[in-house]
């Protein structure tokens, strides 16, 4: 099977030529038809982050692919059924998050393309109990950017408690922020999208954004202010200004969620105003598999849109550059049956 691997953080990905790996206990191998790029295998690709992976290894968890070979003890799926394999690869089951329905925060956790290899292959193994299953009416290439990018900002809404009449800020309007958006007019809430580049703009229009700031041009607290103020900003530009910038534009008791990790950065956070203003500010890191399982219900109802560009895996490291560049539709899908 050939896969992308990371071999020096830094260094562009080498295609390699390797055999199919064996699932073990509890694992199933799995024939990828779809793996998205989300900007996460970026900072690994650049060990950006202060836990790091150790190369070589293998990015990507927007996996999507059909069950091919079932390791032992696997029994609730079966060769031939579609599943998705997210960041969130495997958990222990058995500490206090794992029972208290936080399984995102296990401390044992293995995430895909990370601290195992990844989606940027022909082939990949997955736990089965965390392998998703996708439902039918949902493509391998809608499913990609669903298994992270979908998740997470669902779930990033889910702990923003947004409601219906709010004013959600999304500061970003990527892979992540075009879902974002899309899940907060879900949730009923009227949506402010910023971004800096002019298509991430034109696609939060035509995605149904109630107002588009242009952080470029525009400063992003006043005009969030002149409706008042939000209730909730996202946060999921690689930039710490914008978090700075969205935390600006929170009314009084409003929530700032985290989302984008930048390599480096810190915010400020003033005590005077935090303690007057009743404002948070709250980390969120991806969605649990129920979060998942809604997402995929969602979209098999029609009701989100996944926009996405397909390439073949060759082109990974034009592709990164790319996504680098903002030069992309929303996400990238390699497709790994193109040249098949
Ligand atoms: N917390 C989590 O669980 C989680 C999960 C997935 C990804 N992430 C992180 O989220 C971040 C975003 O990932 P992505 O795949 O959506 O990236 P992306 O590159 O597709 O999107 C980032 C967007 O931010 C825009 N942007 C850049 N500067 C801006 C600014 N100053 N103001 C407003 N917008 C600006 C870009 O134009 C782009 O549209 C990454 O850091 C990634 O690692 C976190
Ligand atoms: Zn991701
Ligand atoms: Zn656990």
């Amino acid at each position: 099977m050939k896969a992308a691997v990371v071999r020096a953080f830094g260094e562009p990905l080498v295609i390699e030529e390797r055999p199919d790996p064996e699932p073990g206990p509890g694992q199933v191998r799995i024939r990828v038809e779809a793996s998205g790029l989300c900007h996460t295998d970026i900072h690994a690709a650049h060990g950006d982050w202060p836990v790091k992976p150790t190369p070589p290894f293998v990015p990507g968890h927007e996996g999507v692919g059909l069950v091919e070979e079932l390791g032992d003890g696997v029994t609730h799926l079966g060769v031939g059924d579609r599943v998705a394999v997210p960041w969130l690869g495997k958990a222990c089951g058995r500490c206090e998050h794992c029972l208290s329905g936080w399984e995102t925060l296990c401390e044992q956790q293995i995430n895909t393309g990370y601290g195992c290899d990844g989606g940027y292959a022909e082939k990949m193994l997955a736990w089965a109990d965390f392998a998703q299953p996708v439902p039918e009416g949902v493509t391998p290439f809608d499913a990609a950017p669903l298994t992270c990018a979908g998740v997470t900002t669902y779930k990033a809404l889910k702990v923003a408690d947004v409601r219906p009449a709010q004013l959600v800020a999304i500061s970003g309007v990527g892979g992540l922020g075009h879902l974002a958006l899309q899940y907060a007019k879900i949730a009923g809430a009227t949506v402010a999208a910023i971004d800096v580049t002019d298509d991430k703009l034109a696609l939060a229009r035509e995605l149904g954004a109630d107002l588009v700031i242009d952080a470029r041009k525009q400063d992003v607290g006043k005009e969030l202010k002149k409706h008042g103020g939000a209730h909730a900003a996202i946060a999921l530009a690689v930039n710490p200004a914008a978090f700075e910038a969205a935390s600006a534009g929170l009314r009084r008791g409003g929530r700032l969620v985290m989302v984008a990790l930048p390599a480096h950065g810190t915010i400020q956070v003033p005590i005077f105003d935090t303690v007057l203003n009743g404002t948070s500010v709250i980390g969120s890191i991806v969605g649990t598999r129920q979060d998942l399982t809604e997402v995929f219900q969602l979209h098999a109802a029609g009701r989100t849109k996944v926009i996405y560009e397909t390439r073949p895996l060759a082109s990974v490291n034009e592709s990164i550059d790319a996504v680098l560049r903002g030069d992309i539709k929303a996400r990238i899908v390699f497709d790994l049956y193109a040249g098949k």
